[in-house]
């Protein structure tokens, strides 16, 4: 770990530990708004798999996709990022090239991570690619595995993902148990890599990245530039503060937030914003963010529930909204949401575009006006709409049904 403290120091940065939270780093110096802190490439990384879009292995884009010839598991748009990645990929290839056509549909990209470690950490013992401070093996020892607080249905899942890629490594020196709390390492250390449109491309393994600790209300972002993961400040940071930033969607109340903590990392968050847990501020937020509107379409107030348990009543003009008309509306979002999600992932955007449309109808008639339910919803539809109607501009033609709906959209903003 000197060597990593030596690294870091060249950054205005150290490693420290807190009672509470286990690793963390401190900066040495000040950092303004903007500034890069740090970037680290990934130890190990794969592209999403979706059933209608593969990936290139190197790059993470979907045009001009070769599968190898070798595999057939793994794409590449070209020689440049294939021939970046053979090291790795050849021994990868050879595993791969082992399994029957039912085991190879088995590979998942979180099975893939797990294989690509263990070969880079093989490549790396035989000096076939460089072993550096922050590019080691080592640093993925050090990683949190939260190990002992994993419920069971959960480590029997892990279990048996781990013994495919032991089946998938054939390497004699590799223990299970020590695959299987990797995988662990996974869940709450390994990144989404997403684009500058924030969408999910891949997921990466960055170790030092992995050392900065969560807050709701962080002082530092990360960013990708393609697979680099980079440390931005967002805000200034004296010397000595610690480097904090958000493992969530930092939007939602602070129930929310702490469940989505609590369930994926383990923690309990006790940020500034997470110890007003039950102030009247923070119930009067939460209403808002994910509570219902007012009876009365011309008031913004929000709602409780009514002591009786029968409704939900509104806090500014006292009107009350029946429990039952609430879970009725509630329950058809359900359940368009799930078929909007299906027509999605089978490629339908403009029969998921049409449900999206409904559910921000039905959501107007139920959530707060500045719901985030509402908000995440709209953006879809602009999403869905701003990426359907690029191909038609190519050709200088845009469908006057796709206008129409984004304006209505607009007005709607
Ligand atoms: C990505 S690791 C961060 C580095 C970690 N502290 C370590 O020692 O390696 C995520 C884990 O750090 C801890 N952690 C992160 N943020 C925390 C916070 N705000 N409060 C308490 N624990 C936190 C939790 O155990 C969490 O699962």
């Amino acid at each position: 770990m000197e060597e990593l403290q030596s690294a870091l120091k060249g950054n205005g940065l150290t490693l420290s530990n807190l009672p509470e939270k286990g690793r963390c780093l401190l900066t040495t110096r000040d950092f303004h708004p903007g500034e890069v802190i740090i970037s680290q490439q990934p130890y190990v990384c794969v592209p999403n798999k979706s059933p209608v879009e593969s990936r290139c292995d190197g790059c993470f884009t979907t045009s001009n996709l070769k599968k190898c010839s070798g595999c057939h598991v793994v794409w590449y748009c070209g020689s440049t990022c294939q021939k970046l990645d053979w090291k790795l990929h050849r021994l990868e290839c050879e595993a791969l090239s082992r399994l029957d056509k039912d085991r190879r549909k088995c590979v998942t990209p979180s099975i893939r991570l797990m294989v690509k470690l263990y070969l880079r950490r093989k490549l790396q013992s035989e000096k076939v690619i460089p072993t550096t401070a922050t590019d080691s093996y080592n640093l993925v020892e050090a990683l949190v595995s939260h190990m002992p607080d994993i419920d069971e249905k959960q480590l029997v899942l892990y279990a048996q993902m781990a013994n495919l890629v032991n089946f998938i490594l054939q390497q004699p020196d590799i223990n299970i148990k020590e695959i299987a709390e990797n995988f662990s390492k996974f869940a709450c250390n390994a990144h989404t890599i997403c684009d500058s449109e924030l969408i999910p491309l891949g997921t990466g393994l960055y170790p030092v990245i992995s050392i900065i600790n969560h807050s709701c209300l962080p002082n530092s972002v990360l960013v990708f530039e393609g697979r680099l993961a980079v440390i931005r400040a967002v805000q200034h940071i004296p010397q000595g503060a610690e480097v904090l930033i958000s493992y969530i969607d930092t939007t939602g109340s602070t129930m929310t937030r702490q469940k989505a903590l609590k369930e994926q990392y383990l923690f309990t968050c006790t940020c500034p914003r997470c110890i007003k847990l039950g102030q009247s501020d923070d119930i009067q937020e939460s209403a808002v963010l994910e509570g219902y509107r007012c009876k009365d379409e011309g008031c913004n107030g929000f709602l409780l529930r009514s002591s009786d348990d029968k409704g939900f009543i509104c806090q500014q003009c006292g009107r009350v909204r029946d429990k039952e008309e609430i879970r009725k509306i509630a329950s058809e979002v359900k359940s368009m949401s799930e078929k909007a999600l299906m027509s999605l992932s089978s490629g339908n955007q403009l029969e998921a575009v049409s449900m999206y449309q409904t559910i921000e109808k039905l959501q107007r008639k139920l959530c707060h006006p500045f719901s985030i339910s509402l908000m995440q919803t709209r953006e879809k539809v602009l999403k869905e709409y701003i990426q359907g109607s690029i191909p038609c501009l190519d050709y200088n033609i845009i469908p006057v049904e796709s206008l129409n709906g984004f304006w209505e959209i607009q007005r709607m903003l």
